[in-house]
């Protein structure tokens, strides 16, 4: 749906750097004020002059900014605090780091995050200005960069409990469309990753080893898919699938470790509303969210193809690093952007118009003391980079808003036209007898009727990919229902997208194991505390079956569901409570795509009762619903092939290292992820339930028939793959331990 192959993306036209002197900046950097003082801004700081924290002017709205740079700390790992490792670094206030052996060594930033921040409050800071300035035809770019494991997916990406920059950016820009009732927006999203220096399309796995282009525009990716998307669960969805792609192994650092930098891009359009805005200027801008994969040593890595890997990411990084200082070097003439692919694609973001925002993730622990010193380095040498804030529009016929909203308003026209000439048919309905000319003027008509429904068809498809606020009057478009901005409460469709625990050995729910600087656990607020509770409910919302507003067996369908989580068996060979759960629960899957035909047969059988008339309007809708049931059927498909491969990969290590601890956590979260989906699959096979009983009067049985078999068959398909996937893993869990 919406899904169009384009020849290429871009960038946008930026224009080219200007460099400038640290101390010559009137712009919001704190590390500056802070430099005066105390700091060195290139070589290593040596001074401890400082003592009160800087303060931060308040940031003009003017057009030259600096990028803004925040670091963030995570806690210590389990496996960092069972090695009896250190505090080497940690945050002094808001925004300073300092060195816990060397209080001298000290560095200054926009924003400093503790390791107990939520990924929320990362966002309002450090995220939020830039993603309000991509809807308002800004670019934008937000990076994570840090050692490996350090905590960059983390922060980019998040789980279900703490949805990472990225959901929250898709969140924040389809609220943003909510608040903007007089304009309207098309979004569309590209996604990818730059594995070994080769360019792989993450939406497209056709698309391997792309070619980058350059014109006079900009850089661009030749061939790469753009999607256009709907809502955020539509998004999120696309990115779930994109990461079954991505490139992941196991390290000595990182269980599951990215082994490239992705790039997930939203093309923002927007118009002024109405039919009528030929005239109107469009803004089109971009948003760049990059999960970078970290630096690691080569000689920690055993293995060929991660020392291979780790070079490709070392270099690559290294020439971020080169490109950084050449920027902030007024003397330098020549910019290597062309040394590394990643560079080459942020040439545009790093020298031009727009807003960047750098996450540095840092790890406290002195074992990566010098690491951390060297992201320190980088993060404060980042921060002198200038670049101009400024709007991007177009007006040519480039804009897909623009040719979308023509084509609408060409297609209103031919069906305007249709209308005029059609005689409605009940007209002829009385008409009766042999003549010839008759039947054929009945056969014209109702050609001319299923062209008028080809036609609005095509309208609806058309108009439905263009966003626009419900606070508007014109309801006739597709609006994007959404909660009041900033609250970034996420739906059971958002959070069914996100990594359940995927990547995590630790997280919020760990609370004991975050360590203060002093060693002692740090004391958590209430206001965090009620956070943790209000997520966690979220997430049992989640798990709630979906309250039917039908009539037709709403009841049955809770009571069924809560019946069987009571009467669960345990049938696996740990036997253990949580296992038993989710055994019912699978059988629970199966017996609802069985309830679904059920509830067909019984609905053919009162079939005769039932003859409203179906209109092609409402055809089309039922159709549409249809599509997104099957979308989501698929995604669910593809993120269950993720987790058997993280699956082998796991087995794999625990083969080689039966007692490794962290592998056994590892194979206990994807037995968490397991369940999960299969509760994914359980709320999907209702829904289809639902969908069945909702539709039942208005679509052509014959359709309905053969889409539900063929998800049922599928449904009960993904039913058996999870079971036998359970099994295993619990197998393996049980001869590691
Ligand atoms: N702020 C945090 N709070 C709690 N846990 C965190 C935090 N940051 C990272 N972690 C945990 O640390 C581990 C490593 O994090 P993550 O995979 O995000 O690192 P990374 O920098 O992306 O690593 P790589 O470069 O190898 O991919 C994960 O288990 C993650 O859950």
């Amino acid at each position: 749906m919406g899904s169009k192959q384009v020849s290429k993306t871009r960038n946008g036209g930026f224009s080219k750097l200007k460099t400038v002197e640290s101390s010559a900046s009137s712009t919001t950097s704190s590390s500056k004020l802070y430099q005066e003082a105390s700091v060195d801004s290139h070589s290593s700081p040596t001074s401890s002059s400082v003592r009160s924290k800087p303060q931060l002017p308040p940031k003009p709205l003017q057009s030259k900014e600096n990028v803004t740079v925040t670091v963030r700390f995570r806690p210590l790992s389990p496996r960092e605090i069972r090695k009896g490792e250190e505090i080497a670094w940690y945050a002094d206030g808001e925004t300073i780091v300092r060195n816990e052996n060397n209080q001298s060594i000290a560095y200054a930033y926009d924003r400093v995050f503790g390791p107990t921040t939520t990924t929320r409050n990362v966002y309002d800071v450090a995220a939020q200005h830039v993603v309000n300035g991509a809807m308002a035809g800004v670019n934008g770019t937000i990076f994570a960069y840090g050692v490996t494991s350090s905590g960059k997916t983390h922060t980019m990406h998040g789980n279900q409990r703490s949805p990472g920059i990225i959901p929250l950016a898709v969140k924040d820009a389809f609220s943003i469309i909510q608040e903007t009732p007089r304009r309207e927006f098309l979004l569309r999203v590209s996604y990818f990753e730059i594995y070994n220096e080769v360019v792989n399309d993450l939406l497209n796995p056709a698309g391997q080893n792309l070619r980058i282009r350059e014109d006079e525009q900009g850089t661009y990716i030749e061939g790469i898919k753009e999607e256009v998307v709907l809502s955020p669960a539509h998004v999120l969805s696309l990115i779930a699938a994109g990461e079954e792609h991505r490139h992941i192994g196991s390290t000595s650092f990182n269980l599951l470790s990215s082994r490239s930098h992705t790039m997930f891009t939203l093309t923002i359009e927007s118009s002024p509303l109405g039919d009528n805005n030929e005239g109107g200027a469009v803004h089109l801008s971009q948003l760049n969210l990059i999960d970078l994969a970290g630096s690691e040593s080569s000689k920690a890595e055993t293995s060929g193809l991660r020392r291979k890997e780790g070079s490709y990411i070392n270099k690559s990084l290294l020439t971020l690093g080169t490109v950084i200082s050449k920027l902030t070097d007024r003397r330098a003439s020549h910019v290597p952007y062309r040394d590394s692919k990643l560079t080459r694609l942020l040439e545009s973001s790093l020298s031009g118009h727009g807003r960047v925002s750098l996450i540095c993730t840092v790890t406290p622990a002195s074992s990566n003391s010098e690491e951390t010193h060297n992201t320190l380095k980088f993060a404060h040498r980042a921060k002198h980079i200038e670049i101009q804030a400024a709007q991007n529009k177009i007006i040519d016929e480039k804009s897909l808003i623009k040719k979308y909203q023509y084509e609408i308003r060409q297609l209103k026209e031919e069906l305007e036209q249709l209308k005029q000439g059609i005689k409605p048919v009940s007209q002829l309905k009385d008409i009766s007898g042999d003549d010839i000319d008759i039947v054929l003027l009945k056969q014209k008509l109702e050609e001319e009727e299923d062209a008028k429904a080809a036609l609005l068809s095509r309208i609806q498809r058309l108009t439905k990919l263009i966003l626009v606020s419900n606070k508007t009057p014109q309801t006739s478009r597709f609006s994007y229902r959404a909660d009041p901005r900033r609250r970034h409460s996420f739906g059971e469709e958002e959070l069914a997208y996100l990594p359940h625990k995927r990547r995590d050995l630790t997280d919020d729910e760990n609370l004991e194991l975050y360590v203060s600087r002093e060693g002692t656990p740090e004391i958590i607020d209430d206001a965090f505390i009620e956070e943790k509770k209000t997520r966690k409910h979220g997430l049992l919302n989640w798990l709630k079956i979906k309250k039917k507003d039908s009539s037709l067996g709403g009841s049955s369908l809770s009571d069924k569901s809560s019946a069987v989580k009571s009467n669960s068996t345990p049938s696996t060979p740990q036997g253990e409570g949580s296992d038993f759960h989710t055994e019912s629960r699978l059988s629970e899957g199966s017996a609802l795509a069985d309830q679904i035909i059920e509830t067909m047969e019984n609905r053919e059988a009162h079939e005769d009762s039932f003859h409203e008339i179906e209109t092609p309007e409402t055809r089309i809708k039922m159709i549409d619903q249809m599509e997104i049931l099957r979308e989501q059927q698929k995604t669910l498909s593809e993120e269950m092939a993720q987790q058997s491969r993280s699956f082998k990969l796991l087995s794999e290590e625990a083969a080689k290292a039966p007692q490794n601890e962290e592998i056994k956590a590892e194979i206990i979260n994807l037995n968490g992820d397991i369940k999960a989906k299969n509760d994914q699959i359980a709320t999907l096979g209702k829904q289809i339930l639902d969908f069945v009983i909702a539709s039942h009067d208005e679509l052509d049985k014959s359709d309905i028939v053969q889409a539900v078999s063929e998800m049922r068959a599928q449904l009960n398909e993904k039913c058996f793959e999870l079971e036998v996937l359970l099994k295993l893993s619990l197998f393996t869990q049980y001869f590691s331990s």
